[in-house]
């Protein structure tokens, strides 16, 4: 279990400012989503929260340890980031590729001890990948190589999960199941973050909602406070009407 700190975030790239003092809490047990139109912010807060963007200001903190000065190595045991666009560069078959979550832990795909391989294997059947092991993944479709990405991330099984619209690829069935995974991780005590454009998966899957514009954190709140036509006129400039007949907030876009 663990806790994440972000305090007056900002991140800064010659003239741009791609964060603007952003500053959440991610406790254990959280699954927080980041919401926001493209060019919000959304990955750069992410990157930088992950230690793989420099901060220019503020603070992002891991247990009180400040995940920038932290070595790599024990950044990877306490946290995993799946990328936007994550890439493999060799023709690796998938059970392999997902063995690489095990490298944090001293896991070497040749030589894997029994936690290992069973973690190995539950990411694997978690993500509906047993019938894929052995295929290469230069072989795979653009879903189920998203879903060997997750697979991936979910072996590292670490503290803190962040991820980059880990859903944007899949079918609607492996994107309930995958959100479902991640909420399952919470109730064993993880933190997630996750950054989403699907907002009706978003209002389901939330505990919080973080709503991103122009690199500055707008809204940070639950998902009846965020889904709403004034917030997400402000953080879209589009009009939807909210159905809240579901039991969470499901919003349509009209007009
Ligand atoms: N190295 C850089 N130099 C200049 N601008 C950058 C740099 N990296 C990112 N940006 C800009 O910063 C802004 C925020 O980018 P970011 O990737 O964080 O957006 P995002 O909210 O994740 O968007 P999307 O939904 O499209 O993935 C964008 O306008 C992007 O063009």
């Amino acid at each position: 279990m663990a806790e994440v700190l972000v305090r007056s975030l900002t991140v800064k790239t010659g003239h741009a400012t791609l964060v603007r003092a952003a500053s959440f809490n991610l406790s254990a047990g959280e699954l927080v989503i980041i919401i926001g139109e493209n060019g919000a912010g959304k990955s750069s807060l992410m990157r930088a929260v992950a230690g793989y963007l420099p901060v220019t200001n503020g603070r992002c903190l891991i247990d009180g340890k400040d995940i920038a000065r932290l070595k790599p190595a024990e950044r990877a045991k306490l946290m995993a980031w799946l990328p936007q666009s994550p890439s493999i560069a060799w023709p690796i078959r998938v059970r392999d590729a997902v063995a690489l979550g095990r490298f944090p832990h001293g896991a070497v795909p040749w030589k894997l001890a029994p936690t290992d391989a069973a973690a190995i294997d539950k990411a694997l059947t978690d993500c509906d990948l047993d019938h894929l092991v052995n295929r290469s993944i230069t072989t795979l479709s653009g879903g189920e190589l998203a879903r060997v990405h997750i697979a991936r991330a979910l072996a590292c099984d670490v503290p803190v999960l962040l991820a980059d619209e880990p859903v944007a690829a899949l079918d609607p069935r492996h994107q309930l199941s995958v959100m479902q995974l991640l909420r399952n991780m919470t109730e064993r005590g993880a933190s997630v973050l996750v950054i989403l454009h699907d907002l009706a998966l978003a209002a389901r899957f939330a505990d919080r909602i973080i709503g991103m514009k122009g690199g500055e954190i707008i809204i940070d709140s639950n998902a009846v406070d965020v889904i709403s036509p004034v917030v997400i006129r402000e953080l879209f400039g589009v009009e939807v009407a909210v159905n809240h007949d579901s039991g969470w907030p499901q919003p349509v876009l009209v007009g």
